[in-house]
């Protein structure tokens, strides 16, 4: 069945899952706050600053008109980097309530809220009003936006409290390369999601620096259990870690050169100031920001996250890399279960 789905924010995510969307037969606005972006998308069926070389379906329509693309749609999907989000569900929710329309909400979102910690379907439930909203639902795993638009096979997992909303995701998205499991663990898979790029971040190091195949499965591991700790901390299913949510997005971004985590950490390993890097990307490296929150949020919580803790030092604290290696290398022998 056709629906009319809005997708806000035109990155290199929100351009591709909306232009998913639109070869799956639905009818779908894709919404940027750049009147210059806007038009390429609609004459040229491009998005030369996050998909170069990309050709987008010309099904699919761009406007620059927030409430346009929102208005009769059935779904709502938020594909904006964690430190925006709140600006534009507050932005959407104001235009639900002058519309009267209910909606459902997904994001796509892989953060965690400076100051507040709070994760993304947290901003989203207090930006816009329950009486706008059927649910909430994260979409979240191992995707690179690169390999989707590629037609890659790639499987992700929809989480919402009400399952029944994820399982309503699961048939917009599903085709036959991408595949869609619903997961009723909203709290773990966003955990899941915002963490990882704090190792992938770590594992691009290494790789800077010059260490191998052994050195980043040990950080890989390590680095999944740092991230179940502090998710079973906030009440995550510690099974979540075990999903795409969890070990299966951390697979792909703390391996992959199409990582803008691992990109940064090469870079830093390398001896590139972060300021040189995150100037460099032109596009979110969230796991700069959801490293000082993660630490703020280990701190709090008596949680011990020693390889989450040597990257905030790194990164806030131009702490030596090669001393924090040695050092986690020399910490107290310990049971791998504890
Ligand atoms: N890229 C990927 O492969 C994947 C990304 N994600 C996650 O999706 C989220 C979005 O990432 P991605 O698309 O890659 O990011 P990009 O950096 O590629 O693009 C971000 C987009 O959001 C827009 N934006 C940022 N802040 C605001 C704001 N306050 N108001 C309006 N628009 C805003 C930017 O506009 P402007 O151009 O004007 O700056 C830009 O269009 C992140 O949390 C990321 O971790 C998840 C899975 C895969
Ligand atoms: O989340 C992603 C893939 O699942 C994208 O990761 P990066 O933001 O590091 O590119």
């Amino acid at each position: 069945m056709t629906e009319k789905i809005a997708v806000l924010g035109a990155g290199s995510w929100g351009s591709v899952l909306a232009n998913l969307l639109a070869e799956n037969g639905h009818d779908v606005r894709l919404w940027s706050h750049n009147p210059e972006q806007v038009n390429v998308l609609n004459d040229q069926h491009e998005n030369p600053k996050y998909m170069k070389d990309f050709k987008y379906s010309e099904t699919l329509i761009a406007t620059e008109s927030m409430e346009d693309a929102i208005q009769d749609a059935k779904v709502i999907l938020i594909a904006i980097p964690t430190g925006g989000i709140r600006e534009v569900a507050n932005q959407a929710g104001t235009i639900l309530s002058r519309l009267n329309q209910v909606s459902l909400i997904l994001h796509a979102t892989k953060g965690l809220e400076q100051v507040t910690y709070k994760r993304p379907s947290e901003m989203i439930a207090e930006e816009i009003p329950e009486t706008n909203r059927r649910g909430i639902v994260a979409i979240t795993g191992p995707s690179h936006a690169e390999d989707v638009a590629r037609k890659d096979l790639t499987a992700i997992t929809a989480a919402s409290a009400d399952e029944s909303h994820a399982k309503e995701v699961q048939v917009l998205f599903n085709n036959d390369y991408f595949r869609i499991y619903s997961n009723d663990d909203i709290v773990g898979a966003e955990f899941g999601a915002a963490l990882k790029n704090i190792i992938a971040i770590a594992a691009g190091i290494l790789v800077g620096l010059g260490y191998h195949d052994n050195a980043k499965a040990a950080l890989i591991t390590r680095g999944l259990n740092e991230i179940k700790r502090l998710g079973v901390a906030f009440g995550a299913n510690p099974f979540t870690f075990t999903g795409l949510s969890g070990v299966g997005d951390l697979i792909v971004t703390a391996t992959s050169v199409n990582s803008r985590n691992w990109r940064a950490g090469n870079q830093l390993g390398q001896g590139k100031s972060l300021d040189d890097v995150m100037a460099d990307m032109g596009m979110v490296i969230e796991g700069v920001y959801t490293t000082k929150a993660a630490y703020e949020m280990s701190q709090d919580r008596h949680v011990e996250m020693p390889i989450i803790e040597s990257i905030y030092k790194v990164l806030y604290e131009n702490a030596d890399v090669k001393v924090l290696i040695n050092g986690l290398m020399q910490r107290d022998m310990r049971s791998e279960l504890d």
